[in-house]
Order: C-alpha cells, then sequence, then structure tokens
C-alpha cells in the first residue's frame, strides 16, 4: 500500500503489427524487468527487428501497447542506445568524434571536452584508444563495430537494443566481441535486448531467452537461463540442457517458415 513501483524496463502488451495485408506481430505479451539481459530468437523474417523498432519508438504498433520504463517510447531519447549490424558510424568523422556525438545529442548538457573525455574512456574499454583520431574506413569491421559499441555504452543508456551487433563479424571477432559486450554489461549494469539468430550467443550471453514463432509470430518460449559459472562441472550439462529445449522449438519453427516459403514459390 502506498509503495512505490519503478514499472518494467519494457513492458509489450498484447501488440499487434502488420505490413500491409501481411499480420508479423500476432498479439504479443511480456515484460523485461530492470537489469535483464533478453535474447530474442526466431526464425528468420518472424519480426525479432520489428519489436525492437516498436521499443525504440520507431515503428507503433497497430494495436496494443509497447511500453518503455512506464513510457510509450519516442525516437532519439537519451535513456535509450540502439547497435545494428551495418555499424552506422559517421565516415567523415574520426573514430574519437562517431563515439562523442552520441553523447552529443543524448547527454546535450556535457561540454565538448567532457564529451571527448569520455568518448576516450569508452574507447579504452574496447581497446580502440590508439585508433581514437583514425577514420572508420581504416579500420576492420571488428574494429568498427567495437567502435559502435563504445558509441553505445558512452552515453549510458538505461536500455540498450542490439540487433544481430556481432553478424556482419567473422566468426573470431564475433567470439573477441561477445567477451567485450559481457564484461561492458558487468560493469554497466543495464537492461539490454538482443536480436539473434545465434542461440549459443544468446544462451551465453542473456539471462532469458524468448524465442518468437514463425509469423504471424506469438512467443514459443520464454527461458531464464541459469547457469553455474563456466568452470563449474555442471555447467556442460546444463547448458546442453537448455540448448536442446530451445533448439526443438526453434526448428520447428525454422521449418514452418522454410516449408511456406517452399509453398509461396
Ligand atoms: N518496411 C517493410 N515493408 C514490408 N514488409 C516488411 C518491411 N520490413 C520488414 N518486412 C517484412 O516483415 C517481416 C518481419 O521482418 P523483421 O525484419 O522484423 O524480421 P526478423 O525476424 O528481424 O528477420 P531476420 O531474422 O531475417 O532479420 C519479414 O517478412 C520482412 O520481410
Amino acid at each position: 500500500m502506498g509503495r512505490a513501483t519503478t514499472p518494467p524496463a519494457i513492458e509489450v502488451s498484447d501488440v499487434t503489427f502488420s505490413y500491409g495485408e501481411t499480420t508479423i506481430i500476432d498479439r504479443i505479451s511480456f515484460q523485461v524487468e530492470e537489469g535483464e539481459f533478453l535474447s530474442l530468437i526466431g526464425p528468420s523474417g518472424c519480426g525479432k527487428s520489428t519489436l525492437l523498432a516498436m521499443m525504440d519508438g520507431v515503428l507503433k504498433p497497430d494495436s496494443g501497447t509497447v511500453l518503455v520504463e512506464g513510457r510509450t517510447p519516442s525516437t532519439g531519447e537519451g535513456s535509450r542506445a540502439t547497435v545494428f549490424q551495418g555499424f552506422a558510424l559517421m565516415p567523415w568523422k574520426t573514430v574519437l568524434d562517431n563515439v562523442a556525438l552520441g553523447l552529443r545529442y543524448k547527454r546535450p548538457d556535457l561540454s565538448r571536452t567532457e564529451r571527448a573525455d569520455i568518448a576516450m574512456e569508452y574507447l579504452e574499454k574496447v581497446g580502440l584508444a590508439s585508433s581514437a583520431r583514425r577514420y572508420p574506413r581504416h579500420l576492420s569491421g571488428g574494429m568498427q563495430q567495437r567502435v559502435g559499441l563504445a558509441r553505445a555504452f558512452a552515453v549510458q543508456p538505461r536500455l540498450l537494443l542490439m540487433d544481430e551487433p556481432f553478424g556482419a563479424l567473422d566468426a573470431q571477432n564475433a567470439e573477441v566481441l561477445r567477451d567485450e559486450v559481457q564484461a561492458l554489461v558487468e560493469q554497466e549494469g543495464r537492461s539490454i535486448i538482443l536480436v539473434t539468430h545465434n542461440l549459443d550467443e544468446a544462451l551465453q550471453l542473456s539471462s532469458r531467452v524468448l524465442l518468437m514463432s514463425a509469423g504471424p509470430s506469438t512467443i514459443r518460449d520464454d527461458v531464464r537461463v541459469e547457469l553455474p559459472s563456466r568452470d563449474s562441472p555442471h555447467y556442460a550439462a546444463r547448458y546442453d540442457e537448455y540448448r536442446t529445449r530451445l533448439w526443438s522449438h526453434l526448428r520447428d519453427e525454422v521449418e514452418t517458415t522454410r516449408a511456406r516459403e517452399r509453398n509461396a514459390a
């Protein structure tokens, strides 16, 4: 009674979304609590990016509501940051300026020097301080994605939305960056939503995995991931249990999508 309650980081209630005549998302509901790291997985085209865009205020549901910290999101709010597969860096700006740019929009209260100092601090965290004065075209894909991560984390968002952030990287770079994301998350402790095709990535990084069905998508499974530390003798068995469960559902949904594609062809 009279207790102040913090709204969930995200509250998706009975959301439906269509592109034209095609229903993509069919009455989906779930909540994400503050500090949760949620991975969204599901077959290609089931609407993961669409759902993320609604959380970012870029798209609006046809019916139902998406609330972020209790409010309808609109674009460009400082409490959120996004990381996408395509890096989205400004080619004419240096690495340092690219990171500082995010701060300029999201933390206009800071001076130019303060922004540069923070940008540098985050470039150090992702191991790119020595490339601060270089331009994105001079960096490898992995390095560019690190700049994207530094830019997103530098604004210290309460909510971080990531859409296939490792998708354009080779396997080794993806592995290194996943470790870096994990380290940043442990230091910063924010709410995170990760869209991924990679079940292992979802299991290794997140505290919860939401599996979407083939479209019109609903929630097929919702799994809280509680793994012991990696050096525990129980880690492998527990990991396999989660993986087997999620993969059996995911495989069904991928097969449904493929069968539909074959019928449509
Ligand atoms: N602007 C648009 N107009 C019409 N259809 C669209 C538009 N954007 C996406 N779609 C379609 O909506 C469906 C959902 O797209 P979305 O990108 O959200 O899926 P996804 O699960 O993120 O896909 P993927 O895993 O392949 O990245 C797909 O079939 C896609 O082709």
